[in-house]
């Protein structure tokens, strides 16, 4: 998210932001939103990212400030984008511009903190999300129940949450024995808004074929070793479907690296990953994430599924009833 303001005397006389890919930018909006364009060039455009400079969807934010002939801009942070970084300051600086490069810095890549690690590191911006029992196991002793259900440990009120969470990525992703033991939905429906692509590791392809994640109703990748899915294919048992890909991997690799390149191929600027541990513990161990979500429960297993090992900067401790929720920055 972008955010752009014009102030004239001391005013606030324009205001917008960037309210979808492929749509207007801030700049862009804000300059419409002004009545009298003529105060524009006696104007200061502030705005929350470094304005573009490339033909995108949309044409360059710093010609259009130059157009307008407003002649002070005030930026938080440079476009980590490679097709603009640093060229958007220098177009506006040639035109004779003031430019204040820097303000609120730390603030502003926090508003695109997904956008910046995609960008920057290659990869999704990385949340771990799991619930523990109060004795630390995030699910009891696995047994082979026909019954694949969750084995709930938070109350309704983190639930929805989590739900509210999963409306706020592109992408949610589980592990094998997640997706077998659970039969998960990994949609959002306790929240409004748009459902994650769905990302499942199946290295054998041994997730049973009516389980809920292949059910085509949201775009799902299917992430499996190389010579299992050339014999399903050879056996035509893979039916290509736009909402259900299959995405084969070399497992003797780093699967945490393999992964987050094939999210960043797909162009998915995010991941909640919602475990099990061994998935989790895939991504901590190789330092592949940046928050960490945790529910505790009051409920006791005394045995079962550990909870991931790792550690963190905790950024926020809350009470929701009965569950305690704690983030963790991985910085
Ligand atoms: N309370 C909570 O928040 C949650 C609880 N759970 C519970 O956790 C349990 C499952 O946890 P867990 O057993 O840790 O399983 P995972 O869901 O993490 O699945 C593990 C499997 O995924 C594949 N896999 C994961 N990481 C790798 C890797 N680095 N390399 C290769 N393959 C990998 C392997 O499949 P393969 O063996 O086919 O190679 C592995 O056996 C379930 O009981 C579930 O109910 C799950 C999610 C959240
Ligand atoms: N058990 C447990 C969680 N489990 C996670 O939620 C998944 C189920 O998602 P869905 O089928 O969409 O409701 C499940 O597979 C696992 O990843 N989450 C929590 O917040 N609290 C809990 O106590
Ligand atoms: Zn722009």
């Amino acid at each position: 998210m972008v955010g752009s303001v014009i102030v004239h005397k001391d005013k606030i006389i324009g205001e917008g932001w960037h309210r979808k890919s492929g749509e207007a930018h801030a700049e862009v909006n804000a300059i419409n939103s002004v009545k009298d364009q003529s105060l524009l060039k006696a104007s200061t455009i502030y705005v929350s990212l470094e304005p573009c400079s490339h033909f995108g969807k949309t044409p360059p934010c710093s010609d259009l400030i130059i157009a307008k002939g407003i002649k002070k801009v005030v930026i938080g942070t440079v476009d980590p984008f490679s097709e603009v970084s640093g060229r958007g300051i220098n177009k506006l600086l040639e035109a004779g511009c003031e430019v204040l490069v820097g303000i609120l810095e730390k603030e502003c890549q926090e508003l695109n903190k997904r956008f910046f690690t995609f960008h920057l590191k290659k990869r999704p911006y990385i949340i771990l999300k799991w619930a523990q029992s109060e004795d630390g196991f995030i699910a009891p002793v696995i047994e082979n129940s026909e019954d694949r259900k969750p084995v709930w440990i938070t109350n309704k009120y983190s639930s929805q949450l989590v739900h509210k969470w999963r409306s706020e990525e592109q992408a949610i992703m589980v592990g094998t024995n997640t997706a077998v033991a659970d039969n998960p939905k990994l949609n959002t429906r306790t929240w409004t808004g748009k459902s994650p692509v769905r990302v499942v590791i199946d290295q054998y392809l041994r997730i049973p074929e009516d389980s809920a994640l292949f059910n085509k109703s949201i775009k799902t990748i299917v992430i499996c070793g190389e010579k299992v899915l050339q014999e399903k294919e050879d056996q035509q048992k893979i039916i290509p479907h736009k909402n259900l890909l299959f995405e084969s991997v070399d497992f003797s690799q780093n699967l945490g690296t393999l992964v987050c390149s094939l999210l960043h191929a797909y162009d998915l600027h995010s991941v909640i990953i919602e475990g099990g541990t061994q998935t989790l513990q895939t991504f901590i161990d190789q330092g592949l994430w940046d928050e960490a979500r945790i529910f505790s429960g009051d409920i006791q297993f005394k045995k079962g599924v550990k909870a991931p090992e790792f550690s963190g900067n905790l950024i926020s401790e809350k009470k929701i009833a009965s569950d305690t929720l704690k983030i963790y920055r991985n910085d």
